[in-house]
Order: structure tokens, then C-alpha cells, then sequence
């Protein structure tokens, strides 16, 4: 169930900035979302899209602005938002000897659900598993993290951020490490979850493996979106690099 029928992601008027940084990364932006949209944001190096999810997720300070998930605005309420926010993250780098297997790293997904200092319940494991087999992991869920290839890592994480039963699911460059048939299995995964009302947000610059339905195209270019419009997935790689080159 997803906790709202209109618009799930809402930003106004939102610019945001790195701790540090001198000027702003994110310009102006206004985005709602609905529940079930599947989106894919897209556009050159530096534009912005990592720093968009960023945003979303509530993990950058909002200079001005707002955002709101599930009806919570992410900086003043940012753990009862984050608790409902899945996200994938693009640059993970797990040692060899990362001490934990992979059943343990997707079970993290439900530490926010588990509580301070309680064990985890059935239910849990079962989220767990059933997060593990939608991802074709079974047969590894008792090895190490560390000892995977990168795509499998990038499944783990995929599975961890699926446990968690998240209301609103972002993933930055989710097809990076996956060969073309993993690619086509997990886009269908994510297809199933964005039917099911909860939306798919995606930062990628690879567009052959995009599901079959309705996709929201967001182009960025300087911080700012230059496009934001309803495509056939068949049409998303045009869209995005002609918005690219005309900006
Ligand atoms: N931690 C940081 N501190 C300061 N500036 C940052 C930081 N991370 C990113 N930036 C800057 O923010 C801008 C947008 O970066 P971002 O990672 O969002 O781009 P992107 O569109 O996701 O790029 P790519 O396609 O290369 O992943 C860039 O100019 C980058 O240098």
C-alpha cells in the first residue's frame, strides 16, 4: 500500500547545495510524482541527477524550497520520510572481507522497521527472503558480500532497498553493472513495483532495457530540468539526447 493517491514526491521551488560547496547544485526544481509513475531521469555528467535523488532522499540541506515524500517534508521530518524512501545508491565499493553475507546486508533493509536494539522477527525473514529470490539470489544468500561481482553486489543492494518495503523507490544507475539479460529481469522487476503503485525513480544513461509502459522522462542539464514529459519507452533515448544537445 502506498500512503498517498496524488502526488507522493513533491518539490517546490527547490534549490539545493553541497555542505561546503559555493554555489548550488540543485536550481529551481519543481517535480511532482505520483504514485506508480516509473521515471527516468536523464542527462550529461554533472547535470545533477545524483544530487536530485539526493534531494529527494533528504540527504542535502535545502537552501530554499520544499520536499515533500508521503506527505513528509524531508528535512524537518526527514526519518519518518526515510523510513518510507528506498534507495539504491551508484558508488558502493564492498572490501573482499566485508564481514557479512548477503542475507545480513538485505536484512539491514529492515533495520528501520526492526527498531533500536530488537531482534528481528519472521516477518522480517521473510521479507528478506522473498526480497532475495525476486533478485535470483538464493543460491548466494549465504556468502559474503564482498566476494560477489559487482552486478551481484548491485542486485544485493537492489534486494536490501526491496525489504525495506519502501513507498517510493529511487535507484542511481541501477543497470550500470548488470549484463543485458540481468538488465531485462530487473527492469521487469521494477515494472512489477511501480504497477503496484509504489514509483520507480531512476537515474541511468543506459535506456535499452527500459519496461514496456509508460515512462516520465526528466532531463537535466546545469542543476535545472529542461524536460519533463510522458514517453514510450522506445523514445526515451531520443528524448533525452536531443534535450541534452539543444540545451
Ligand atoms: N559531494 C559533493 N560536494 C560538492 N559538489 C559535488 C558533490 N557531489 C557532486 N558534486 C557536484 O554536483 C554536480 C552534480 O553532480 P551529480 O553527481 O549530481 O551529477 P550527475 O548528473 O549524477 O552526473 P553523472 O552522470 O556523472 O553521475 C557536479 O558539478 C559535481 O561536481
Amino acid at each position: 500500500m502506498t500512503c498517498g493517491k496524488d502526488h507522493i514526491i513533491q518539490l517546490k521551488e527547490v534549490w539545493t547545495t553541497y555542505e561546503g560547496a559555493d554555489l548550488p547544485v540543485i536550481k529551481d526544481v519543481t517535480l511532482r510524482i505520483k504514485p506508480g509513475e516509473f521515471v527516468v531521469i536523464g542527462g550529461p555528467n554533472g547535470a545533477g541527477k545524483t544530487t536530485l535523488l539526493e534531494t529527494i532522499a533528504g540527504l542535502l540541506p535545502v537552501v530554499n524550497g520544499s520536499v515533500q515524500v508521503c506527505g513528509h517534508d524531508v528535512i524537518k521530518d526527514g526519518c519518518a520520510a526515510r523510513k518510507k524512501i528506498g534507495y539504491v545508491i551508484q558508488n558502493f565499493d564492498f572490501h573482499p572481507y566485508t564481514p557479512f553475507t548477503v542475507e545480513e546486508v538485505v536484512l539491514m533493509g529492515r533495520y528501520g522497521k526492526i527498531g533500536w536494539l530488537k531482534r528481528h522477527s519472521s516477518r522480517d525473514m521473510d521479507k528478506v527472503t522473498s526480497a532475495i529470490n525476486q533478485l535470483g539470489l538464493s543460491l548466494m544468500q549465504k556468502n559474503q558480500i564482498g566476494k560477489l561481482s559487482g552486478g551481484q553486489q548491485q542486485k544485493v543492494l537492489i534486494a536490501q532497498n526491496l525489504a525495506k518495503d519502501p513507498e517510493v523507490l529511487l535507484l542511481d544507475e541501477p543497470f550500470s553493472n548488470l549484463d543485458m539479460v540481468t538488465r531485462e529481469e530487473v527492469s521487469r522487476l521494477l515494472c512489477q513495483i511501480a504497477d503496484a503503485g509504489i514509483p520507480v525513480l531512476i537515474v541511468s544513461h543506459a535506456f535499452d532495457a527500459l519496461p514496456d509502459r509508460d515512462i516520465r522522462v526528466v532531463v537535466m542539464q546545469h542543476g535545472e530540468i529542461i524536460l519533463n514529459q510522458l514517453s514510450h519507452p522506445s523514445d526515451v533515448g531520443n528524448l533525452v539526447r536531443s534535450a541534452s544537445v539543444a540545451a
